[in-house]
């Protein structure tokens, strides 16, 4: 089945994710790449859907966040434009003020998470913004903090502006922050597209396949093929670590009949019965996530050997 890869970006407002839009738009174009966009505005008019050239496919979701307010219609149109496009890449742009890691959970649904890959999560930074971000309010200084906390690629904007003092505070900032990203100085995101797609699963050379391993957040997609026993499930559950942050998914119990959908987040698991046949996807999304040994353990839990 072709895997789609998705990317993330992320940054406040006028940081640069559009400039960088365009520029990777660019790149997939010539070479020959289908993409689609998603681009997320909180206001009722879309600003910047003329960055989108008409060769890739376009799908606005305005009036709301997709890391909240309307995240089921965002599950919606990413699902329906995986129906009707053979697509290489979707590119998403973030509303300024969204959290990259819930926008990255609303990516994952388990009803088509078996079909996409996540490239990353690329965050901008506008400089100037970053080195005043103390005048502007606690919840929004807290944002851009993990904006760049959760990043895999960052793009530090705007140092045209910068005196070369404070580009040496910046990226110690964002080092203590974040010391795993690469971190890319420069101004209207001029970045080389090769250090974003070096995480893409598009690259298949082996040294690119360790970096796919070296995303922040990581996610994992299990299908399970047959009912699980309940107690060995929530046994499994409760002795994880509390760098899995989030899991959902469609399960069958051999104790009953039927699909239960299930949400874990924050440490707490629900249970809902489902009226349709859905098959058994279940997404897991944390940090240092050991893939192996979770594909084992839900294996086994599958042969009744958890
Ligand atoms: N001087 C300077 N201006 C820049 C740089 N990068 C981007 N800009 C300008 O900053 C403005 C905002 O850039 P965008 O790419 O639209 O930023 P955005 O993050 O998409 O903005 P929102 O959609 O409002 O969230 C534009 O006018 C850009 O031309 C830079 O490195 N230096």
């Amino acid at each position: 089945m072709k895997h789609t890869d998705i990317y993330i970006l992320s940054g406040f407002l006028g940081s640069g994710k559009t400039t960088l839009l365009k520029r990777l738009l660019q790149h997939e174009k010539e070479h020959g790449q289908k993409v689609a966009v998603v681009m997320n505005e909180i206001g009722q008019v879309s600003i910047d859907s003329h960055a989108v050239s008409e060769d890739a496919v376009l799908s606005e979701l305005l009036s709301g966040c997709v890391c909240c307010t309307i995240q089921d219609q965002f599950e919606v149109e990413l699902y329906s434009l995986l129906q009707k496009h053979e697509l290489d890449v979707i590119y998403i742009e973030t509303t300024g003020v969204a959290h990259p890691v819930e926008v990255l959970d609303a990516c994952m649904s388990p009803l088509f998470a078996n079909r996409i890959q996540m490239g990353g999560i690329i965050t901008t930074i506008d400089a100037t913004r970053w080195m005043n971000r103390h005048q502007l309010s606690i919840p929004l200084q807290m944002l851009l903090k993990e904006q760049v906390r959760h990043a895999d690629v960052l793009i530090v904007n705007k140092t045209d502006i910068l005196r070369p003092d404070e580009q040496a505070k910046l990226s110690f900032e964002l080092q203590t922050i974040n010391s795993e990203a690469r971190t890319i100085f420069t101004t209207f995101s001029n970045v080389r597209i090769e250090d974003i797609h070096l995480l893409s699963k598009r690259m298949r050379n082996e040294h690119e396949r360790i970096n796919i391993e070296r995303l922040r957040i990581q996610t994992y997609v299990h299908t399970f093929t047959s009912p699980i026993d309940l107690d060995v499930f929530e046994q499994w559950v409760r002795q994880l670590p509390d760098t899995i942050y989030r899991m959902k998914g469609f399960l069958r119990f051999t104790h009953t009949s039927g699909v239960y959908s299930f949400q874990y987040a924050y440490g707490t698991p629900l249970y809902m019965k489902e009226e349709m046949n859905i098959p058994l996807h279940f997404v897991m999304i944390g940090e240092q996530l050991d893939k192996q040994k979770l594909k084992q353990q839900l294996e086994d839990m599958q042969k009744g050997e958890g």
